[in-house]
């Protein structure tokens, strides 16, 4: 068994840690939070030993009457591994104490390409993380492109990629976050930090990205366009392409899901925890041939669809399994795929 520990219990670490839960050769040897908030409490109730990430805290948590299993140290000391989900920075001041344990520490996007060995994406190069010490898991939008680019690179060659990004201001938990009112480029200059980022995983593809973010909270929309070096005569064979990937799911025309509300919708209504979304959505009307020109929309929801990128670098990272039984096992336990 593969003993897990994550650092950082906030939007993406709770959902590492249920999908950690699931997997037949992991256990979850607990998770730090800084403060005992309703997140803390619930970690608890379901199980999950709660250390305190911050040693002068640890009184709080007793104020609040919550039960501690040790301290962030220990935890870190207890695992083969340590998912870091701090907030962007806090991971790179983390280092030293995984460095400290000699444990193998995976990052977020929000962490620099510098800090880490590898940048991972498990379709994208899974094999490259195996007995790294710092490895990064990219940023959802750059989990996003890579999953959909790797596929098109290896079909049909990537001459050129342009993405612009529409991107949520903030998450439905981020009352502080804009923008409430605006439309705005960001950043304002190009390259938007995900092109750089693309290219941590496919260092030779030519993919220039602009950002931009918007007054919403659900998902994240990309619109693609990619000159191909050998394009196909019809849009039917890069959605039968795109179709056999299990993280990307091709939304039917018959669905009638017209944005990232209904996208949502669909999730709960299907049951999925917290109404994730761990696949690009991707519309499959939008997908379109003009000359040498792939076109595409596609939705990402940025507090999910990392996770299974998480459970993967874990086994990759340890050389516990190869990429095609680790995201066969990851999609089959968390029940990636949709119809
Ligand atoms: N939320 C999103 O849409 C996505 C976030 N990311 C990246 O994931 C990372 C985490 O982001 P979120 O989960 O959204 O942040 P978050 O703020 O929801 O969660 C971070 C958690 O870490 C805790 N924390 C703060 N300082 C800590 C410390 N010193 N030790 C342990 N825990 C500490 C916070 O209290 C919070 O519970 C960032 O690098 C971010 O860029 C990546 C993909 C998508
Ligand atoms: O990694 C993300 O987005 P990004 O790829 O646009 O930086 C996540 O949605 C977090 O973004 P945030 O830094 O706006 O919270």
């Amino acid at each position: 068994m593969i003993r897990v520990a994550v650092n950082g219990y906030g939007t993406i670490g709770k959902r590492v840690a249920d999908a950690v839960t699931l997997q037949p050769d992991m256990e979850l040897v607990g998770v730090a939070k800084t403060r005992p908030n309703h997140e803390a409490e619930t970690a608890v109730r379901k199980g999950y030993p709660l250390y305190a990430a911050i040693e002068d805290r640890v009184h709080l948590f007793e104020e609040a009457g919550i039960e501690l299993a040790g301290t962030v140290e220990e935890l870190v000391e207890a695992a083969d591994v340590v998912v870091d989900a701090c907030p962007s920075g806090i991971g790179a001041e983390n280092k030293a104490m995984y460095e400290a344990y000699d444990t193998p520490a995976l990052y977020q996007g929000g962490e620099s390409a510098d800090l880490v060995d590898v940048s991972f994406n498990a379709r994208g190069n899974y094999d490259e993380a195996e007995g790294a010490d710092h490895v990064r898991v990219v940023s959802c939008n750059t989990t996003g492109l890579s999953r959909l680019l790797a596929p098109v690179e290896e079909a049909y060659g990537v001459e050129k990629a342009r993405v612009t990004l529409v991107r949520r201001g903030g998450d439905p938990g981020q009352t502080g976050r804009g923008p409430i009112n605006d439309i705005l480029p960001n950043p304002v200059t190009l390259p938007s930090h995900h092109g750089p980022d693309v290219n941590t995983i496919f260092p030779d593809l030519d993919i220039d990205t602009l950002g931009m973010k918007v007054p919403a909270t659900l998902m994240h929309t990309h619109s693609v366009n990619v000159t191909l070096e050998d394009a196909p005569d019809a849009a039917d064979e890069v959605r039968d392409l795109l179709a056999e990937e299990s993280r990307l799911f091709l939304i039917p025309e018959r669905h009638d899901i017209d944005g990232a509300g209904k996208l949502k919708e669909y999730a709960y209504d299907i049951g999925r925890p917290r109404g994730d979304l761990w696949e690009n959505c991707i519309w499959e009307e939008s997908v379109s041939i003009e000359g040498d020109d792939l076109y595409l929309f596609q939705a990402i929801h940025q507090e999910s669809d990392v996770v299974p990128e998480n459970v993967d670098a874990i086994r990759a990272v340890l050389g516990e399994a190869d990429r095609g039984e680790s995201m066969a096992r990851t999609d089959e336990t968390m029940g990636v795929g949709l119809p």
